[in-house]
């Protein structure tokens, strides 16, 4: 929510520079002419919402598409079912429900509004659902923003602060269970300080959530069934280091660290969206960096390093805002 607060007061501070006719410099084709870019709402624009951080990745994308002047059918996500009901009770209670409809449902419904002609949709989830979205935007030749997801790795260099590489891994891998587009996917590291980091890996999850991270508070569940199996599934045949207890009745699955993994492992083939954490040994940044252009391009990529050279690398500078 702070976030989304935080994006609300941007917009209300700047939207009236941002919307304002921009110069533009004349040419010569251009001489005798006023010119300027002039900004105009789209139409109607279609947000289609995922479930993981479920008011927060529908509401987000609903402002900015309201600040500028249009339009919006609001889709939160069916798994999220609590939130998209009171998304469907509370919206209407705030904005013009028929300038601002909520439709609830799940894949049927979404393709029912998918046949429409809309003038932007922006989706956040799944890469192969955003295919499908992109192919029935392509009949109306609408564009699209997707905000998809990705394996994000996290290299640790062995000359780093390790302390705080694990700290901010454990924090940044297990919050939500695991479930953030931008979690650390997995660990590429040297094969010498694999142990260290597992042990600090293992007292920095007793600080967060205690003996039993089933019992804490602070440690989520998966959001249901279909993807506990899915997660569970990721898990099999693999080197466990920490965690591996689970619990279907509960959708429980503890904070999980595996070694020893294969790069052709089930668990390295998809993003895992689930609380665990591959660790792959490499031997220098080189190889790292070679592993990594090999996958589909990231969302988010982690680099742990004191050597500055490590930054300077083109993959690790153009790929990392939360390095
Ligand atoms: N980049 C980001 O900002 C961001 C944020 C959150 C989640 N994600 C990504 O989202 C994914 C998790 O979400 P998810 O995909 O499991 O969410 P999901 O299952 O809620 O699906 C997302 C939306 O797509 C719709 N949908 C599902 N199947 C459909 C189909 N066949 N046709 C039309 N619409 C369909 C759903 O109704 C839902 O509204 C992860 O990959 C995660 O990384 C990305
Ligand atoms: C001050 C503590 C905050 C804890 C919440 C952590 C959540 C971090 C990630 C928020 C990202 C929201 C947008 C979703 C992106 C992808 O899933």
């Amino acid at each position: 929510m702070m976030g989304l607060l935080a994006e609300i007061e941007l917009i209300i501070d700047n939207l009236h520079k941002w919307a304002a006719p921009q110069h533009v410099k004349k040419n010569l084709t251009t001489m005798g002419d006023d010119v300027y870019i002039n900004y105009e709402p789209l139409g109607v624009v279609l947000v289609i919402g995922a479930w993981n951080y479920p008011l927060v990745v529908v509401l987000q994308p609903v402002v900015g598409a309201i600040a500028a002047g249009n339009a919006v059918v609001i889709k939160p996500s069916e798994v999220a079912e609590h939130t998209a009901k009171l998304l469907e009770k509370i919206v209407p209670r705030y904005l013009d429900k028929e300038l601002y409809p909520v439709v609830n449902g799940g894949v049927p419904e979404t393709t029912k509004l998918l046949a429409e002609r809309f003038d932007h949709i922006f989706y956040t989830g799944n890469t192969s659902v955003g295919k499908i979205i992109m192919q029935a935007a392509a009949k109306f030749l609408t564009p699209v923003t997707l905000e998809l997801g990705g394996k994000s790795p996290c290299y640790i260099d062995k000359d780093c602060d390790i302390d705080i590489a694990s700290r901010r891994i454990t924090w940044g891998k297990f919050v939500n269970c695991g479930q953030t587009c931008i979690a650390p996917d997995y660990v590429l590291c040297d094969k010498s300080i694999q142990g260290k980091l597992i042990e600090k890996i293992k007292e920095t999850l007793k600080e967060f959530y205690g003996e039993n991270p089933k019992e804490s508070q602070d440690y989520e569940r998966i959001i249901n069934q279909r993807h506990f199996k899915r997660v569970l599934g990721l898990l099999q045949g693999e080197k466990v280091a920490i965690g591996g207890e689970h619990d279907e009745s509960s959708c429980y699955i503890a904070p999980t660290v595996l070694i020893d993994v294969k790069p052709n492992a089930k668990v390295m083939q998809e993003e895992i969206f689930g609380p665990l954490l591959p660790i792959i040994t490499v031997k220098d940044v080189d190889e790292a960096i070679q592993f990594i252009n090999q996958k589909e391009k990231p969302l988010a990529l982690y680099a742990f390093a004191n050597d500055k050279k490590v930054f300077g690398y083109p993959c690790v500078q153009n790929l990392g805002p939360d390095c």
